[in-house]
């Protein structure tokens, strides 16, 4: 189904100086966010800190890192899924994927860069350091949000603690047709919160409940935030996870980085009893992250309309392993 150019995703400016827990302006952002994830589970976030000379460097170091050849690339190995290199597919013949594991320690992106340059490359680490410490600040202000919003801000630090960070940056090539082409298909992430930004050349589309697409026109100084399961399981299904897909329509190549927080092995994803009641009750049951990131790679995970609910959803009881 094709997008509905009236619809809009909500904009949130973060560009405020004091943005600071406790202000006034604080507690009215707070209300946008809550509302914005729970009826869309994503929102525009503008962002000054963002500068455009920051936003120039990150893409011109993904170009750079994209432009290698693929025997280089491809050095970048992970055991976690989707953390490699992810080169053109059948299915995705259009779309290259590269991840840095815990990228915001600056050792780990070092490492990252000795694998693909023979003298590392100290700007693309700082470039993307840089990135990152934006990514991750913003990610802890949503959260942070989120928390107190539900008034359950006692777990913030836990929440926090609970969860990685992991970068994935994008290339999506541009269509040489008039044709619209499929970037990434329409999925909901698995993780906590996810933090997007682009060099400008939109693509990326977010279903509404309503099952329209609203297509994401933002600037490379604005981030998209999009909430993922583990955090609408967390607060027992309060906020929307969102799907969205990409879909290429211009001939420029589009670049994305998208942060990741994700929760660290272990780590039983489960509501605090805070949010749970007679009005509200249980939807999950407690589960780890990693389980329900294999349940998604069955053949029953991938039938799976919702697949939260299908994994550990309590009223149709079919929790696995
Ligand atoms: O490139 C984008 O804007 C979206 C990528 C995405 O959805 C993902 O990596 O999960
Ligand atoms: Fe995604």
């Amino acid at each position: 189904m094709a997008s509905q150019p009236s619809l809009r995703l909500p904009i949130i400016n973060f560009s405020k100086e004091e943005l600071k827990p406790g202000t006034l302006k604080w507690n009215s952002v707070r209300v946008e966010v809550r509302k914005a994830l729970e009826e869309y589970g994503a929102f525009e976030a503008v962002y000054d800190r963002m500068s455009p000379e920051l936003c120039n460097q990150v893409f011109g170091e993904l170009k750079d890192l994209f432009n290698l050849p693929v025997e280089i690339k491809s050095r970048n190995l992970s055991e976690k899924f989707s953390l490699g290199y992810i080169g053109p597919s059948a299915m995705m013949p259009i779309f290259e994927s590269i991840g840095i594991q815990d990228a915001t320690e600056l050792e780990n992106i070092e490492s990252f860069a000795n694998l693909m340059w023979p003298k590392g490359n100290t700007s693309f680490c700082n470039t993307v350091h840089s990135l990152v410490k934006q990514q991750s600040e913003l990610d802890q202000m949503v959260r942070r949000m989120v928390l107190e919003s539900l008034g359950v801000e006692m777990y913030y630090k836990d929440h926090i603690e609970s969860t990685d960070y992991d970068l994935r940056v994008n290339k999506y090539e541009g269509t040489q047709t008039d044709k619209a082409e499929l970037g990434v298909i329409s999925h909901i992430d698995k993780n906590v919160v996810t933090i997007l930004n682009q060099n400008g050349v939109d693509g990326l589309e977010i279903q509404t409940k309503d099952g329209e697409w609203i297509r994401v026109k933002f600037s490379p100084n604005s981030f998209v935030v999009i909430i993922g399961y583990s955090l609408t399981a967390w607060t027992n299904g309060r906020l929307h996870p969102a799907h969205h897909r990409v879909i290429m329509t211009g001939k420029e190549s589009r670049y994305s980085a998208g942060l990741f927080s994700i929760p660290k092995a272990g780590y039983m994803i489960n509501a605090p009893e805070e949010l749970v009641d007679e009005d509200h009750p249980l939807l999950f049951k407690p589960f780890d992250f990693f389980g329900l990131l294999m349940f998604a790679r069955t053949e029953e995970g991938q039938r799976a309309k919702f697949l939260l609910e299908t994994y550990c959803g309590v009223r149709d009881q079919k929790m696995k392993g």
